[in-house]
């Protein structure tokens, strides 16, 4: 399965119910040398704050991607290269594996399949809004992730594994377990990347690096640290 992500590094998560820094501004962050911007968060999210992220990125030319967190917020508009839709592999809820995008086709008119793509998601720190809202059962050990990522890439044909530690840095074992686990799918990390060294150490263990909430709390020079450290960490692996 193919798709822009395997060319990418790193990606940056801007979440539309949190500010930018200072005077920064969307031009900044489309700036960051980032690979690809996703737009989503779990809590407070509209498809108002969803648009006015789209309206402030659409004229630069990094690659926007629009994840929902239900089926609500989804903006239908031009400028968006496509929709990742999440499915939280190990939500005990399982609105949150079926329930949202049987009600996102049900009430869609006409769905856009081309520009649809699926993450499946491993949530793993349970502190974070995604696992308390989900029901995430996060004490898997290293073999049950592994399982996910294959039953995810095998069984349910994803074409994204994101090993999600959202506001966390993550168990680089976990990580590898679930690279190793997959064939062709894409794997995604999230969770706690704050500098260079963070993302580079990361960056050994997955495919594409996620950067979330340091655009918000430290802002776009900080991102650019991380966009370094992802690229570094991925050129000396395809060196080895
Ligand atoms: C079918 C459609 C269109 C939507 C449903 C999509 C699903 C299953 C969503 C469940 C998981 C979810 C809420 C994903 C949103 C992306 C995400 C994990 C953002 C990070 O959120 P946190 O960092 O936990 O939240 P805050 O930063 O808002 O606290
Ligand atoms: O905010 P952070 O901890 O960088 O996490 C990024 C992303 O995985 C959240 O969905
Ligand atoms: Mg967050």
């Amino acid at each position: 399965m193919t798709g822009p992500w395997t060319d990418w590094n790193h990606v940056l998560k801007v979440d539309p119910d949190k500010d930018l820094v200072g005077d920064e501004t969307f031009e900044d962050v489309c700036r960051t040398g980032t690979d690809a911007i996703e737009i989503g968060g779990t809590l407070d999210i509209t498809a108002d704050k969803m648009q006015r992220v789209v309206d402030a990125c659409a004229e630069y030319d990094v690659p926007l991607y629009q994840e929902p967190s239900n089926p609500g917020v989804v903006v239908d508009d031009e400028a968006l290269d496509g929709y990742l839709i999440p499915t939280v592999f190990n939500a005990k809820d399982a609105f949150w594996i079926t329930g949202a995008h049987k009600e996102w086709v049900r009430i869609e008119n006409g769905m856009d399949w081309e520009r649809t793509h699926t993450e499946a998601y491993i949530v793993l720190n349970p502190e974070a809004s995604v696992a308390q809202l989900t029901d995430a059962n996060c004490d898997l050990a290293v073999d049950d992730v592994a399982s996910y990522a294959a039953v995810a890439e095998r069984m349910f044909g994803q074409e994204i594994v994101y090993v999600e530690y959202s506001g966390t840095f993550g168990d680089t074992e976990k990580v590898q377990a679930a690279h190793d686990a997959l064939d062709d799918c894409t794997l995604f990390y999230g969770g706690g990347i704050h500098d260079y060294d963070s993302a580079y150490e990361m960056g050994q263990h997955t495919d594409v690096v996620v950067v979330g909430d340091l655009l918000h709390d430290e802002g776009v020079d900080a991102v650019r640290e991380t966009v370094e450290g992802a690229r570094d960490a991925m050129k000396e692996r395809a060196e080895a």
